[in-house]
């Protein structure tokens, strides 16, 4: 059933970035205050995987497509259980939802879970500022009577940075809970939810993959516990340089040479655990429109992306590292970023974006399959 929408209401509301820029325009969704990292996606579709995409936990996400809700809200598309981004912007809310599952309508979705909006604003001027100047804070504010603008800017300034946030355990699952195989059961995998997207153990399970959701917090104790074939990192929100637990985790993982995969959070865990840096992204990866090369096959894939922050390795050349050689596997060909990593001497690998694909093109399913032939080569 569908249920019909007003779209865009008559309650001012006001965007307000850290540099001074100001946008005033229309509050959608839940009316109030909100504070995060200002960052835009390039999606023409997903938004409802999108908004529960935990890794989007703190942030304002502004949609590039400038018309946003037309397939209103269904059930089986969400990535977690709730929606993550701080706050949501987008230029023209559907005004009448239509889609066979559509059970609600976008904005009374965001209205109904409590995250702040605003719609009516030139949101191409928005992203292109966002280029020029990289990613920043942001607020928005809605309702009849708002603050003047010198007092909403001391407030977005007041708020805290992207850069040193540690915020995985605030996402994450606080139980262990196991996503069965489907079909015959394979292998095991211990996954560390990081702020793990729902589909990713679903891509493990169709190839008979018994996965172990851990919480964030689990040991290599408890890592083993489950007695795995192989070990997942995934996705999650935060600053990696503040990732200090998954990082000894894995390297503990990598000394036992366990099959490892990692993905987005994951490559970035890995980098770190070889000893590479990582670093902030002006303005990142958001979107599902994303070219990558894999360079160990030279084909080029159409990938979904969200990251902020990147790994800093030599894209040229093997690295030595502690537990054998590297290299760069895969590179962002819009800019050159780091997109994955492989060890050559032990059965590790990850990617900077996200083969499970939700929302987004299938072209990198085949990571999930070079994870299985690892465990099975494990075996033989
Ligand atoms: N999707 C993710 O795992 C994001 C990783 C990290 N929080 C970043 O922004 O780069």
């Amino acid at each position: 059933m569908t249920t019909s929408t007003r779209g865009a209401t008559k309650v001012p509301a006001v965007l307000v970035l850290e540099d001074g820029r100001i946008f005033r325009g229309r509050a959608y969704g839940a009316v109030g205050v909100t504070f995060g990292e200002a960052v835009f996606s390039t999606g023409m579709t997903g938004y409802q995987e999108t908004l529960t995409d935990p890794s989007y936990h703190r942030q304002v996400v502004v949609m590039t497509a400038p018309h946003v809700g037309n397939t209103g809200v269904n059930d089986e598309d969400p990535e977690s259980k709730r929606i993550w981004v701080a706050g949501y912007v987008v230029r023209d809310p559907a005004r009448v939802p239509s889609n066979w599952r559509s059970r609600r309508s976008l904005d009374d979705e965001l209205r109904h879970q409590g995250v702040v909006g605003i719609s009516s604003i030139d949101t191409r001027a928005l992203t292109r500022h966002l280029r020029e100047r990289g990613a920043m804070r942001v607020g928005i504010f809605s309702g009849n009577a708002l603050p003047d603008e010198g007092t909403m800017l001391a407030e977005v300034r007041q708020a805290p940075e992207m850069k040193g946030a540690d915020l995985s355990a605030e996402v994450a699952t606080k139980e262990a809970y196991v996503v069965p195989a489907i079909g015959a059961k394979k292998f095991t995998v211990a996954a560390v939810d990081l702020g793990i997207k729902g589909m990713t153990p679903h891509r493990m399970a169709e190839r008979g993959i018994e996965v172990h959701v851990l919480p964030a917090t689990a040991t290599a104790e408890d890592v083993y516990a489950v007695n795995p074939d192989g070990v997942f990192f995934s996705n999650g929100p935060g600053d990696p340089a503040t990732a200090d637990h998954p990082v000894s985790v894995m390297q503990a993982v990598l000394e036992r040479g366990t099959p490892l995969f990692g993905i987005c959070f994951g490559n970035q865990i890995l980098g770190r655990a070889l000893g590479f840096g990582t670093y902030k992204l002006k303005y990142g990866h958001r979107g599902i429109n994303q070219p990558v090369q894999d360079r160990t096959t030279g084909k080029v894939e159409v990938t979904a992306h969200n990251h902020g922050f990147a790994v800093d390795a030599p894209l040229d050349q093997v690295s030595e590292t502690p537990f054998g050689r590297a290299e760069v596997s895969h590179v962002c060909l819009n800019d050159n970023v780091v997109e994955g990593l492989q060890l050559l001497d032990r059965p590790a690998f990850s990617v900077q974006y996200h083969p499970e694909a939700a929302a987004g093109p299938h072209d990198a399913a085949y990571l999930f399959d070079r994870f299985v032939s690892l465990m099975e080569g494990q075996r033989a």
